[in-house]
């Protein structure tokens, strides 16, 4: 039966979700719903095996969590790991415009952006930790 609703549409990635579904989803759910890169991840198996522990994740629950994702500099493991846990995407209209790949690229091809890489999370470490 066709639906009006689109966070009910399924897609070859998983379901789609809105940002307000996912907010009220952390008010009475026991489960750990995050965004990141307008991908929505269950996080809730892998709270107690989280290197940088359950605490971080518990704040993120039915939030986009992009930007303390990136700000930690997660490694390769880390991000293919993340497609166990992932259920679906955001709908079009709740997505931003998503400049994953860019960060992503650590490749080294131009030695001159990958420098200022290293820089900013060097100098986020810093300030992360005072
Ligand atoms: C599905 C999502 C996530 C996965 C699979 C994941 C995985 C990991 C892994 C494997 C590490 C060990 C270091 C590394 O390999 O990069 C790590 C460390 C860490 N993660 Fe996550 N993480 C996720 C989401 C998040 C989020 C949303 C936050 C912050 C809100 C976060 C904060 C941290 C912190 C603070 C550390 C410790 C960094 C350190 O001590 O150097 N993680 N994570």
């Amino acid at each position: 039966m066709a639906t009006k609703d689109e966070s009910a549409a399924a897609t070859s990635t998983g379901r789609l979700f809105t940002r307000e579904e996912l907010a009220k989803h952390s008010e009475y759910s026991g489960n750990t719903w995050i965004i990141i890169h307008n991908n929505v991840y269950d996080v809730t198996p892998f709270l107690m095996e989280h290197p940088g522990g359950e605490e971080v994740l518990l704040e993120q629950n039915g939030r986009d969590a992009t930007e303390p994702f990136e700000d930690i500099g997660h490694s390769t493991d880390a991000r293919q790991m993340m497609d166990k846990y992932k259920m679906g995407e955001l709908v079009e209209a709740d997505r931003t415009k998503d400049n994953s790949k860019e960060r992503k690229d650590w490749s080294g091809k131009n030695s001159e952006d990958s420098s200022r890489c290293v820089i900013i999370k060097n100098e986020y470490f810093k300030y992360f930790y005072l």
